[in-house]
């Protein structure tokens, strides 16, 4: 680890060593750099702690549970309930009990400068490292500097909320307690999913959603997983805004002022209503950009000013969350290859590819991003949904299809339940969208990835068959909903 007092010269500095800036330091060095990682936290970010990891490690048992309930003979044999202890005790595992040693050594196996400490500009490619005794140093930046700080949850401005200390997505997934009442503020990602884990614990669930749920998705995915969720015994309440919150006395009961006039008395409230840029105290009005700011970049991860320009001397980076391209692990991470590379071949003077799906920009960034949503159904897409492809000026045809009626599925599961869509460019025959919901649809994900970004002609797709009798069939179906027209093809 580097000495926090004092002065020191790298290459390229990261600062945030969730998992993105880990790529990206990691990247930088495999070509040949040397790299300071700057982490003010635990090495491994949010994702590893407090979002990706223990949200899944809450959802599975439950998953699990319901799976063998819906096939005859493992249904018989599952006849107890959730050991809820049991699941709480298995999510700390899975985030090491808050101890990022191992990654640390990661980070020192890889041949990184681990820097513990908060970071801000002071000046171009200077930063100002406090460590946490205090100690103050100075890193300075031979080539670049990559922003990598994620983001925080949101927390809205309503009357008594703050003061009422509502739990975030890191009391969500870090929580000892199972609240007998939990209210979710926010029908997104994290409280759909959080909504599906905290029911399945035995939780009174009510979820309060301004609009749909998973608004982004195809609206077929949000109305599956809201009948979903009420079935698991959840009350889904569509169309409501919260106006007031109080807090009966610290650790006493919450209650909820909604605008259809109701009130709602819960134990604890989860807000889930998006995300706010880790910027806010990054020195960034040092270097002549806002504070608090999301990062714009172009395609290779350099940032951008108000005008749409690199910094002068290209030099600042910002990859993952804090860009506000795709608020996802894996697409940070993706972004951390291309920006870990083009630093290295910019700083050493070599050859960039860095036109459309080249090596050194995150072109599938635009309209390629796959994300699965860990409900139940899950929901697993990639590209543009229907509505999303139209706004964007393409002529489209929408295919459809019910995966219960696929062989596969019948045998997953007694009474399996999901649809289909995929949506297709008419003009180039190809994939610009497609969207699963059912169980176990996550690991189907890719294969759209790879007819997405592939552009893969759908005359072509129709010689990539599935195996019998798997889900992956929906492809076959999807294939001859849409028709074969020998004649255009
Ligand atoms: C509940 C929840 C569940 C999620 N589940 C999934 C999922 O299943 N799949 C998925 O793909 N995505 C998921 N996400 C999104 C995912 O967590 C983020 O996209 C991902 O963590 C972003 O990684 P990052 O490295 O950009 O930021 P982070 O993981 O936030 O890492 C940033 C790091 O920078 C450090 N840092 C910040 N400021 C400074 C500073 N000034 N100096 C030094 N260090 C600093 C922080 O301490 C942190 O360690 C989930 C999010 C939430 C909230
Ligand atoms: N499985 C996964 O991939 C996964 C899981 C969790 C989170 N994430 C990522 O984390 C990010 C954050 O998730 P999130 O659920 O917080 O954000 P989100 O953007 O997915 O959803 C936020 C929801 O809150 C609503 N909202 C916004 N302001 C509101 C207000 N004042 N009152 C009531 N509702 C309001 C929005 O309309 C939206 O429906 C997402 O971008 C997501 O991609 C991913």
């Amino acid at each position: 680890m580097a000495t926090p007092d004092s002065g020191s010269t790298f290459d390229v500095i990261v600062i945030g060593a969730g998992a993105v800036g880990e790529n990206v330091a990691d990247r930088a060095k495999q070509g040949g750099l040397s790299v300071a990682l700057v982490e003010a936290e635990l090495v491994g970010g949010e994702c590893s702690y407090w979002a990706c990891m223990p949200s899944k490690a809450l959802l599975r048992s439950g998953a699990v549970v319901r799976a063998a309930q819906k096939v005859g003979g493992a249904r018989e044999a599952v006849t107890g309930s959730i050991d809820v202890q049991a699941v709480l005790k298995r999510r700390n595992s899975t985030v090491n009990n808050f101890d990022d040693s191992s990654q640390a050594d990661w980070v020192k196996g890889a041949g990184l400068e681990l820097v513990r400490g908060h970071a801000r500009f002071t000046g171009v490619k200077t930063i100002e490292v406090t460590a946490p005794d205090g100690t103050i140093s100075t890193l300075t930046a031979r080539h670049a500097v990559v922003v990598s700080t994620g983001s925080a949850a949101l927390l809205p401005d309503i009357p008594g909320l703050r003061d009422a200390s509502p739990w975030s997505s890191r009391e969500a997934t870090s929580s000892k307690v199972v609240p007998a009442r939990l209210a979710i503020m926010g029908g997104g990602v994290v409280g759909a999913e959080m909504a599906t884990a905290y029911a399945s614990l035995g939780s009174q669930v009510t979820l309060l959603s301004r609009s749909g749920l998973l608004g982004n998705q195809e609206p077929f995915a949000g109305e599956m997983v809201r009948d979903a969720l009420i079935e698991l015994g959840a009350d889904v309440k569509i169309g409501v805004n919260v106006t007031a919150v109080s807090r009966n006395g610290a650790g006493g009961e919450v209650t909820l002022t909604l605008d259809d006039g109701s009130q709602l008395v819960v134990d604890e409230l989860l807000v889930a209503v998006g995300r706010t840029p880790n910027t806010g105290d990054l020195g960034l009005s040092s270097i002549g950009l806002e504070p608090n700011s999301w990062l714009n970049t172009d395609d290779t991860l350099l940032v951008q000013d108000a005008d749409q320009k690199p910094l002068e001397g290209e030099w600042l980076y910002a990859t993952g969350d804090v860009n506000h391209r795709a608020l996802l692990t894996h697409q940070g991470k993706y972004q951390a290859r291309a920006a870990g590379d083009v630093i290295a071949a910019r700083a050493l003077g070599k050859p960039l590819s860095t036109g459309p799906w080249g090596a050194h920009v995150a072109t599938a960034d635009h309209e390629a991003v796959p994300q699965v949503t860990f409900t139940d159904p899950e929901v697993a897409s990639v590209g543009l949904t229907a509505a999303a492809a139209e706004k964007a000026g393409y002529r489209t045809k929408v295919v459809d299809y019910n995966i219960g009626w696929v062989a596969g599925a019948s045998v997953t599961a007694d009474g399996y339940t999901g649809q289909a869509r995929m949506v297709v460019d008419e003009d180039r025959q190809v994939v610009l969208g497609v969207t699963f919901v059912g169980q176990e649809v996550a690991e189907l994900l890719h294969s759209a990835t790879v007819a997405v970004v592939g552009e893969v002609p759908l005359s072509r797709l129709w010689h990539a068959v599935p195996s019998y009798p798997t889900i992956s069939e929906v492809w076959l179906r999807l294939l001859e909903t849409y028709g074969r027209d020998a004649s255009s093809f």
